[in-house]
Parts: structure tokens; C-alpha cells; sequence
């Protein structure tokens, strides 16, 4: 097929355009680099450096690309804490990128979509593994404009005959030996406590110990990028006989902010030194993700079920790549 991914210089974007080009698919990046890197991009990808704001230049694209058979949908503004300081870039350009995505797509005729979406639409969850069916309670700005796009795509399903998948990731976490996580700021658990054990940081501050969990910690579900990718894969390879689905993905195992230390200290031997902070605004106590539908409806297996293989794995990038693309 031929893959439209928007974001796909951007960390899980580009992991998964690499799976893509490996399953024998033509990948089409589109990223602004805001966040993402050109040199994250796989060298067989076409790369188009265009902001999904400016909607002229997305048609332009699709005509100047027919064909286009997919979109995967990762660009996006995506950070849960800093949607709470600036709730507009989400709440108005989430929803409004997606919406010109989705506009332009269907005027030329696209069918298929993946949509990047989020545990965060849990913020007050019933029955912990989360499930599908569990009540949507936008926990932030962030979470609220990823609902909104998945209501986007259920009306695009009911007028357009779009067919398509919400993705509902938990925590994406692990590298590849080529690609990894590189944001700037860094504001994500596992890079943060990987670049203490490299010295860039004196200490991780843990957000809030007073949540009601076993050591007072937020739990989260940590998930590895290539089992993102592969369910990515895999749901879009089978979105014609599926038309509408919504799968949360995680690995079903929730660890404490202190578990995910202690594992760091025991993969890296570093002593990764913690203080404990204040509570960061949107942030819910537990988060832990049932996927067992798209495990029996799409037949998907995590490849790295255990958090300590998955912080290997990152700790692998991180040490070979102290300064992340720029190296
Ligand atoms: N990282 C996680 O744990 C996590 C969890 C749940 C959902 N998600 C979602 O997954 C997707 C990818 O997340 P990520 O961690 O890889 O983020 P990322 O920031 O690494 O990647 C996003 C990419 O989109 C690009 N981009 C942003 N706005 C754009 C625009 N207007 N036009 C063109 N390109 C633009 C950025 O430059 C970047 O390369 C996002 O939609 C995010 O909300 C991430
Ligand atoms: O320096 C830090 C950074 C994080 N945390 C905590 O670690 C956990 C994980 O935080 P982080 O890695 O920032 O991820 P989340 O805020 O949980 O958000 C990620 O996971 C969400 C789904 O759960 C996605 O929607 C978001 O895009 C993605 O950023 C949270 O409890 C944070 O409070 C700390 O204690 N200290």
C-alpha cells in the first residue's frame, strides 16, 4: 500500500514508517520538524516538510501524490501537561490540522485512516485494566482534542464511508538501535531518567508521591514502540472488513513513576538519584490499558511485554546516542 504518515519524523511516526517500509509498504512523510528530525526519517521514504495547518499545500500534495491507499496520523501537538498551560494549541490546532488531514484525504478520495490517540481519555476510569467500553472522561485539553478527532472520524464514517482506527495508546516507550526519542524539551519519564544515568540531568523529580497507589506514584501502562508500529500495521492491513474500531493498547501491566526508576537503576547501574515535586496538572492516578480486543480481533502480541527489555532497549539509543539526532 501506499502510506500517507503524518509525524513521521517524529519519534513513534518515524519507528513505524521504518516497520512499514520493512512489511513491503510506500511510505510518504509529511512533519513540519517541529518536534521530528529529518534525519529520523527512513532514506526510503519520500520526505514533504509541510504543516498540516496550511491546507492549500495538503492539497497540493495529494494531488501532486495520487493513489494514496492509507493515512497514518501522528502529527500533533502531545504532551498532557503542556495542554494544560495552553489548552488553545490543542483544543483549536489538533482539532483543525486533523480536520484540513481529513477534508483534503476525502476530496481525493482516501478511505483509510489510523489515528494516534490516547489513554487520555480515561481520567476517571471504573474498572482498571481499561477497556473499551470504559466512559470517556477527557483528562486534559490534550485528551479532549483527541476525542474530538475520533468523533471526526465517526461522522467522516457515516457520511464518507471513511473506514478506520483509533489508537488509543498508553505510554510509548523503547527504541530501536536506529531510531529513538528525542524531544526538545524532553518531558517523557524514560528518556528523562536515561539522561541522569548519562549525566545530562542531576536528578528525576517525581511528580506527586501522595496518588492512591502501592508507593503513592502514578501507575502507567509503558508500551514498546514496535508494538505500536505493528498493531499500526496490522490494523491497517485489515481496516477494509474491520470499518470502525477503537483498540487501547498497552501492555496490561501498570508500573509505579518509582518501579520505572528502580528498573533504569538496575538496566543502566546508574544510581539515578529522585526528589519528589509537586503533582503535574491533568496527570490521573492509574492508567493501564486492556487490549485484549485487538489482540482477538487482529491476532496483535507485544514483542516486549516486560518493562526492563523496554528500557534496555531505550538505554541501547540513549548511550549510543547521547545527543539524540544530532549526534
Ligand atoms: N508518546 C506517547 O506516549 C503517546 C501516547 C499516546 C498517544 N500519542 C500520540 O502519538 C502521536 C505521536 O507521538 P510522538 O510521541 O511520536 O510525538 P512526536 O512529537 O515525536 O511526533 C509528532 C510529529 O508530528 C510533527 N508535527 C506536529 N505538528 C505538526 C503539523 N502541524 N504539521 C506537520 N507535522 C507536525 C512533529 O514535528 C513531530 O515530528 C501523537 O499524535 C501523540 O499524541 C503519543
Ligand atoms: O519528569 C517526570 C516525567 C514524568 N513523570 C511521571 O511519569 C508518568 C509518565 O509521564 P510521561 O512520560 O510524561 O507520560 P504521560 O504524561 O503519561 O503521557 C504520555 O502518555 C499519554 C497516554 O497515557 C499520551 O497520551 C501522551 O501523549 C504521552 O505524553 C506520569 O505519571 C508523570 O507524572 C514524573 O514523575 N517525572
Amino acid at each position: 500500500m501506499r502510506i500517507l504518515v503524518t509525524g513521521g519524523a517524529g519519534y513513534i511516526g518515524s519507528i513505524t514508517s521504518a516497520e512499514l517500509i520493512r512489511a513491503g509498504h510506500e511510505v510518504i512523510v509529511i512533519d513540519n520538524l517541529y518536534q521530528g528530525h529529518r534525519a529520523a526519517v527512513p532514506p526510503e521514504a519520500t520526505f514533504i516538510q509541510a504543516d498540516l495547518a496550511n491546507r492549500q499545500e495538503l492539497s497540493e500534495i495529494f494531488a501532486a501524490y495520487p493513489g494514496i491507499d492509507g493515512i497514518m496520523h501522528f502529527a500533533s501537538y502531545t504532551l498532557v501537561g503542556e495542554s494544560m498551560e495552553k489548552p488553545m494549541l490543542y483544543l483549536r490546532d489538533n482539532v483543525t490540522n486533523a480536520g484540513n488531514l481529513l477534508e483534503v484525504a476525502i476530496a481525493a478520495g482516501v478511505r483509510r485512516f489510523i489515528l494516534s490517540s490516547t489513554a487520555n481519555l480515561f481520567d476517571q476510569p471504573e474498572r482498571i485494566p481499561i477497556a473499551e467500553h470504559e466512559r470517556i472522561v477527557p483528562g486534559s485539553p490534550y485528551g479532549e482534542s483527541k476525542f474530538f478527532i475520533e468523533r471526526m472520524l465517526h461522522w467522516m464514517a457515516r457520511i464518507y464511508g471513511m473506514r478506520y482506527a483509533c489508537l488509543r495508546y498508553f505510554n510509548a516507550c523503547g527504541d530501536t538501535p536506529e531510531r529513538g526519542e528525542d524531544h526538545d524539551p524532553e518531558t517523557h519519564l524514560i528518556p528523562i531518567v536515561l539522561q541522569v544515568a548519562l549525566g545530562q540531568r542531576p536528578h528525576v523529580t517525581i511528580f506527586g508521591d501522595d496518588y492512591p497507589t502501592r508507593d503513592g506514584t502514578c501507575v502507567r501502562d509503558y508500551i514498546h514502540v514496535l508494538d505500536l508500529a505493528s498493531a499500526h500495521i496490522l490494523a491497517m492491513e485489515a481496516l477494509d472488513r474491520l470499518g470502525e474500531r477503537r483498540y487501547n493498547l498497552g501492555n496490561g501491566q501498570g508500573f509505579t513513576v518509582r518501579e520505572v526508576i528502580e528498573t533504569a537503576r538496575k538496566v543502566t547501574g546508574h544510581p539515578i538519584p529522585a526528589v519528589v515535586g509537586p503533582r503535574r496538572p491533568g496527570d490521573p492516578a492509574v492508567l493501564v490499558a486492556s487490549s485484549e480486543t485487538i489482540r482477538a480481533e487482529l491476532g496483535w502480541q507485544p514483542r516486549f511485554p516486560d518493562l526492563e527489555s523496554i528500557i534496555a532497549s531505550a538505554w541501547e539509543w540513549h548511550r549510543t546516542h547521547p545527543h539524540g539526532y544530532d549526534d
